[in-house]
């Protein structure tokens, strides 16, 4: 069996998942902020930017078509459709990023941890739950930053979400945020530790990504 990305460097290949609204992109970057071994992968979508959001950093923005040419080139490593847009993982950006010695954490959606999982079954998945549906939906009018209707179409889509909660590795609830952040960061320093010591030399892997660097583990 091909072994998880973490095998070609001995980093840690890490997916969070939650509804639209859980707090994962803000339990996220106070994470990565506190720990500059950590990488978030930069994923492309075809949804529109919110107010805020820079090309490149939140997301690389593009067109339908756009998608669809580097999702046939074999550009992605694991693609959703999720809430009506196209979103996918760049699989040579991840495997840079480990390569370069970060653990990187994939913030993508039960479809695409699924495909991950698959791929790189040593893969460390977390679920982000809300204390409640009313919460999610407090948070995501209280961000402001979609439409009434687009939130409409997130929290409708949040009970069959949380349905998948329970394949997942880890779940943490987001209820009080500083306590949600440190479940967080035990469970990631946890994932590494495990990861590093299944860390192995795969050849076939190497090739198959064509990937010429090689470290000592
Ligand atoms: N524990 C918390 N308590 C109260 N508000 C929170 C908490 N965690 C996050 N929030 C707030 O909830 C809103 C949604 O959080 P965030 O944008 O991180 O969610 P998300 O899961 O990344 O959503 P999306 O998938 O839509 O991007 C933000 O305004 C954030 O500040
Ligand atoms: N399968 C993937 N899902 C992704 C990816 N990037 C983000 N997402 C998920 O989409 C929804 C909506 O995100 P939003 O930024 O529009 O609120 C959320 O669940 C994300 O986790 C990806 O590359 N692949």
């Amino acid at each position: 069996m091909v072994q998880p990305a973490q095998a070609v460097s001995g980093s840690s290949l890490i997916t969070v998942t939650a509804p639209s609204g859980a707090g994962k992109s803000s339990l996220l970057a106070a994470l990565i902020q506190a720990d500059s071994s950590l990488r978030l992968s930069v994923s492309h979508t075809t949804r529109q930017p919110r107010p805020g959001e820079q090309n490149g950093r939140e997301y690389h923005f593009t067109t339908v078509d756009d998608f669809k040419k580097r999702l046939k080139e074999g550009e992605f490593l694991e693609h959703a459709e999720v809430h009506g847009n196209f979103y996918g993982t760049s699989r040579v950006a991840v495997l840079n990023q480990l390569n370069e010695g970060y653990d990187t954490i994939l913030e993508i959606d039960w479809q695409g941890a699924h495909q991950i999982r698959r791929l790189f079954p040593e893969t460390v998945s977390i679920f982000i739950l809300p204390p409640s549906i009313t919460a999610l939906e407090e948070r995501l009018n209280k961000r402001g930053q979609d439409s009434q209707e687009i939130i409409k179409q997130r929290i409708a889509a949040a009970d069959e979400e949380i349905r998948h909660a329970s394949e997942f590795d880890y779940v943490i609830i987001n209820n009080k945020f500083d306590q949600a952040l440190s479940k967080l960061a035990a469970i990631v320093q946890t994932a590494r530790c495990r990861l590093t010591r299944q860390a192995i030399k795969n050849r076939d892997l190497f090739e198959q990504f064509g990937i010429n660097c090689c470290n000592n583990q």
